[in-house]
């Protein structure tokens, strides 16, 4: 992956992220820093925070603890995980680029274009195909000719060639517009070779490194296995300890992640 220049330029830094819910802690003294023109991925089970990281860090959710600093004027493109449209509601792919802010016909088609659906700006967003469907969102966060791309498992509900495609689009998109990129994602076999960083989250930051030391690390290979069939052993997440999902994340049991000589641990006392 070439570093691309402006590398050591953080764009947004998060510090000491807590989020409260109904008397669950969501999350805990998560911090991250993203810098020009890297592709960060966050990965970790279902429930582990991952959205609700995301929304905090587009400024969408107001954290109960810690501050995230974005570089000033910073232009955000954020693709969500679903978006749910109303059936009934008739909206064009081409109207839904002008929200919420309208975009000329040329501007709209090129960004279709740029996304690899310019078939689609006359179709409803209701009757687009999954693929098509992320494609027209990708083409929306993109009009602000976004530093940071923010995207939460975008490819959700797509099959495997559909979503190794979407990635090659996201890389794309990094290569011409010279974007950072914060995904999450499921999808470890596909997302591990285009990201220079990988975090993972559960409810707290367990670790986090280049794919390669990640990869190489025992408690990755314990919790995605070496092959594909691996991302399925995110449901598993087994470290050392208990995370106990859904209910108070009480990390009061002092310890650290060791995962490897160059991965980075985080204590969570
Ligand atoms: N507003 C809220 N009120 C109460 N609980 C919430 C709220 N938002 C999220 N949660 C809970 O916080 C936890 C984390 O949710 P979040 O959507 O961030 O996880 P996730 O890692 O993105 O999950 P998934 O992989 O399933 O998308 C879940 O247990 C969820 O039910």
């Amino acid at each position: 992956m070439p570093r691309l220049s402006g590398a050591t330029m953080s764009l947004l830094s998060a510090r000491g992220i807590g989020v409260t819910r109904n008397g669950n802690r969501i999350l805990q003294n998560v911090g991250l820093d993203i810098k020009a023109g890297e592709i960060v991925t966050i990965v970790g089970p279902n429930g582990s925070g991952k959205s609700t990281l995301l929304r905090v860090l587009i400024g969408a959710l107001t954290p109960d603890r810690g501050t995230v600093t974005r570089t000033p004027g910073l232009r955000l493109g954020y693709v969500p995980q679903k978006l749910a449209i109303d059936a009934t509601l008739p909206l064009t792919a081409r109207r839904f680029l002008d929200l919420p802010h309208r975009v000329s016909d040329a501007v709209a088609a090129k960004a279709l274009d740029k996304t690899g659906v310019p078939e689609v700006a006359k179709r409803q967003m209701a009757d687009l195909s999954g693929g098509q469907f992320q494609r027209v969102l990708l083409a929306r966060a993109l009009l602000s000719r976004p530093q940071l791309l923010i995207l939460d498992e975008a490819t959700q509900g797509l099959d495997q060639p559909g979503s190794a495609s979407f990635y090659r689009l996201i890389e794309g998109v990094r290569q011409n517009l010279n974007c950072a990129v914060l995904m999450v994602s499921h999808e470890l076999h596909v997302v591990m070779s285009a990201s220079d960083r990988v975090i993972c989250l559960n409810g707290h930051i367990c670790c986090e490194g280049t794919p390669e030391v990640v990869s190489a690390a025992p408690a990755y290979r314990e919790l995605f296995g070496t092959g594909t069939g691996g991302a399925l052993a995110l449901y598993r997440h087994d470290h050392d300890h208990g995370h106990d999902h859904g209910h108070d994340h009480h990390h009061d049991h002092g310890h650290s992640h060791n995962d490897g000589p160059h991965s980075k641990a985080h204590d969570h006392a």
